[in-house]
């Protein structure tokens, strides 16, 4: 059964566009995992653009409230704290989330666009990676399909990683001729992952057109969606939404 982890940024950010608390991420949160999602996923970025360490630590607890749901904390260890922002590995090690993906996002980035390029920061990373794992938090590392880099993933120490799949959302919405030769390097690199002993997620633009095609990803165990979700529950209802995609997962 391949996971669905429902990101919650998008929720954040409507909520951010004015005072209050209004909508209330934690309850999105709740009717999300009341519909049958597998996890709650956020990416709390030193903006505080969506996403606030408040947000991380009610969500924790809403998760270890449940039995069987897991919660992941996405973001750059690396990144310029700004504001109050506590910087993302004093975050997760106070809320213990179940998985931290980490991801080589600059402050100034729209949206995430890239995977790490770990023959510059893997040495870095170890170390983070080690502190992670001792507390008990599972690792993932958001990734291009680069054989040589989900290598090094693995000798850096990650348990997962997260491929993205940005690439082959942006193949599927414009049709473009290449969309078989990215979904290729997709299953190669998701392989690879495995025949290393690394868990497979994938995540990013993922939505209920490109997404049945992930059912055929080697050995892939969650993927992580937030901003198609999002939109599509405009229309249909969060709940509705939650079931369409889980459908779409299990294939039915
Ligand atoms: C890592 C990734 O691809 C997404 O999880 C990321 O959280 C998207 O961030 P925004 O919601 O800020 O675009
Ligand atoms: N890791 C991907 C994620 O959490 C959500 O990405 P998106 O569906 O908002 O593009």
């Amino acid at each position: 059964m391949i996971a669905l982890s429902v990101n919650l940024n998008k929720i954040a950010l409507i909520r951010n566009s004015r005072e209050g608390s209004y909508p209330d991420v934690v309850a999105h949160g709740r009717l999300c995992l009341d519909a049958g999602a597998q996890g709650l996923t956020v990416h709390p970025r030193p903006d505080q653009r969506h996403i606030r360490p408040g947000d991380v630590r009610e969500l924790a607890e809403l998760c270890r409230s449940r039995e069987g749901i897991e919660f992941n904390v996405e973001g750059n260890p690396f990144a310029e704290p700004l504001k109050d922002y506590p910087g993302l590995i004093p975050l997760v090690l106070e809320t213990r989330p179940d998985q931290c993906t980490l991801v080589p996002d600059s402050n100034d980035q729209l949206t995430s666009d890239h995977g790490f390029d770990l023959k510059r920061d893997g040495a870095r990373l170890k170390p983070i990676i080690a502190e992670l794992k001792a507390a008990k938090v599972r690792v993932s590392l958001f990734m291009d399909s680069d054989l040589e880099q989900i290598t090094l993933a693995g000798d850096v120490g990650a348990d997962r990683i997260e491929l993205y799949t940005g690439p082959y959302a942006e193949a599927v919405a414009r049709q473009s001729g290449d969309i078989d030769a990215i979904f290729t390097a997709h299953s190669a690199a998701a392989e690879h992952a495995r025949q290393l002993g690394l868990g497979v997620n994938a995540g990013h633009d993922l939505n209920l057109i490109n997404l049945p095609r992930y059912r055929t990803l080697p050995g892939l165990q969650e993927v992580s969606i937030g901003h198609a979700l999002t939109v599509d529950a405009i229309s249909m209802g969060l709940d509705n939404a939650v079931t369409a995609y889980l459908n779409c997962l299990s294939g039915n």
